[in-house]
């Protein structure tokens, strides 16, 4: 009696040991991952700004971006926080309205100002890149060109920030930079990690950019094999401990409105009696169009001649077919000086791997309804073209009230552009069109060439990889947790064995 008493008590002892052994175990493993977590928690941030105005033949569009100061150099850290597009046409339409300059930037200015904390104002820089419109009004007349430079400087100097200067970019600086933001966006510049981080990762194939814009478009990405043919058309870069050789080109010219009005200028006949039938605009539109107007870009001037009459009236014949014809008269595939061309005589390697295209390939497609699908083949683009275009206008117009007149009637012009672009100017086939992404933006960061811009002229890219901790804050984390919890298990285990291995025995049997 006094015996089974005994073991009783041995064995409610040994029960209420196991608990608090557990328990104890438990709340340790509590502790460490809480000290794990509390040690490993980023310190309050500090945060750093940037400015890019976007000066473009259109119009002109100003980005705020913001990162963590200390993590500077890593890879996607940077954020877009505001996007702000400014009233009225393109810099380069001001040439002969100097004085307007002056107010143009004012309201999106002001926005800098109240997103950006006063006390970082001072150390916060302000770029402005102007592309193919100031580059085709520097071809004209380059007084004029630096009087619009000088005369946006002179506002933008006003403000409190660190103004970092306007200058137009070339139209490799442009194709690189867009190639840059995407493939940073993207995180293509880092290896892919495996297990965990814990194996050496894989280098990732980067995407190609393309942007069209009003007056210039430009192709840019990595070829298969590096050749010394056309070195104009290649740009080295180091980034994060690699390298890369980046074909880019940017066709002048061959953006989506000088595209047009060389179309225009193309097919205005000295005797058509002032009317162009034109198969590109929906039946039953019409539209006046003033001929020195047409010709005062250095786009259309090509196919100047004089013609008896100051104007012609656009009429739509709704042919997506013919107006393919016709668009495809704009590319000159008649002469290449090298191994192989894309049109007018520029050199194209063969185009490779995955594309991400943006600007006006984004917005022609979205409104196609071309962009959800994630694929989107070469057949389902030209058929929705040769239905779009077939529409009569009116029909069109009571459709879309909400679209903009002027977009709303080029829509045909602009698919079937883009299809011959691709199609016949960058050789992309039925296989490869597949690997083109249209994209308007990567996690709320515009795709466009001025987070590159910015990243390259704020050194946020450093040519060799930064040296980092050997694993990521989350694996850390997990091999924290996963180890103690292995600890924990092993000894209650051994505790329990060690306090009383019969009754460990007996259990088990
Ligand atoms: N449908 C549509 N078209 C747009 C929109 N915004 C701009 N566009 C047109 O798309 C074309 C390209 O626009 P952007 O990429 O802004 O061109 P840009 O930067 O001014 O011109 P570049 O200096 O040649 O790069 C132009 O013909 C614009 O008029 C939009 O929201 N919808
Ligand atoms: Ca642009």
């Amino acid at each position: 009696m006094e015996g089974t008493k005994d073991s009783n008590v041995k064995r409610f002892c040994s029960q209420h040991i196991l608990v608090i052994l557990g328990f104890s175990s438990v709340i340790a493993v509590t502790a460490l991952i809480a000290v794990g977590l509390s040690q490993n928690k980023p310190l309050p941030e500090n945060f750093k700004y940037g400015i890019v105005l976007d000066a473009g033949s259109t119009h002109t569009n100003l980005y705020i971006y913001k990162w963590p100061a200390e993590k500077k150099n890593n890879t996607g850290v940077v954020q877009e926080v505001e996007e702000c597009k400014v009233k009225g046409p393109g810099v380069a339409k001001y040439s002969n309205k100097l004085h307007a300059l002056e107010t143009y930037l004012i309201a999106c200015m002001e926005r800098c100002k109240n997103v950006v904390p006063r006390s970082l104002h001072p150390e916060t820089p302000v770029y402005l890149g102007a592309t193919a419109g100031m580059r085709l009004l520097r071809m004209q007349n380059e007084h004029l060109a630096h009087s619009v430079l000088d005369e946006v400087a002179k506002s933008l100097s006003e403000y409190s920030f660190d103004f970092q200067g306007a200058r137009i970019l070339s139209g490799q600086e442009e194709g690189a930079y867009g190639w840059i933001t995407i493939n940073y966006l993207l995180g293509k510049f880092v290896e892919k990690s495996k297990w965990l981080g814990l194996m050496a990762g894989e280098r990732q194939s980067t995407f190609g950019a393309m942007d069209l814009g009003g007056a210039s478009t430009q192709i840019t990405f990595a070829p298969e094999s590096h050749t010394a043919e056309s070195p104009d058309n290649f740009i080295n870069f180091r980034l994060y401990g690699k390298d890369y050789s980046v074909y880019t080109h940017s066709f002048l010219c061959y953006g989506k409105d000088e595209a047009l009005q060389q179309k225009l200028a193309k097919d205005i006949e000295v005797s058509s009696n002032g009317i162009l039938k034109d198969p590109c605009f929906h039946l039953g539109y019409a539209k006046l169009v003033n001929v020195s107007k047409l010709y005062t870009s250095p786009c259309a001037k090509r196919y100047e001649k004089t013609l008896p009459f100051d104007e012609f009236q656009i009429q739509g014949t709704g042919n997506y077919q013919q107006c393919r014809q016709s668009v495809l008269e704009l590319f000159n595939t008649s002469y290449c000086p090298y191994s192989q061309c894309a049109f007018n005589g520029i050199f194209l390697p063969p185009v490779k791997g995955n594309f991400g295209a943006f600007s006006a390939f984004y917005f022609v497609m979205q409104f196609l309804n071309l962009t959800s699908t994630k694929v989107i083949s070469q057949e389902m683009m030209s058929e929705t073209m040769r239905k779009y275009c077939s529409r009569p206008w009116q029909e069109v117009r009571t459709s879309f009230p909400e679209v903009h007149e002027k977009f709303l009637s080029e829509y045909c012009f602009a698919g079937t552009y883009i299809l011959s672009l691709l199609l016949q100017g960058y050789h992309f086939t039925d296989s490869s069109f597949k690997d083109i992404e249209f994209m308007r933006e990567i996690e709320g960061n515009s795709a466009g060439w001025t987070l590159g811009y910015m990243l390259n002229l704020t050194n946020m890219i450093p040519a060799e990889q930064p040296v980092t901790a050997p694993l990521s804050h989350s694996t850390y984390v997990f091999l924290m947790v996963l180890f103690s919890l292995i600890l924990a298990v092993a000894l209650i285990i051994g505790l329990v064995v060690f306090k009383n291995p019969s009754y460990f025995w007996k259990e088990m049997v």
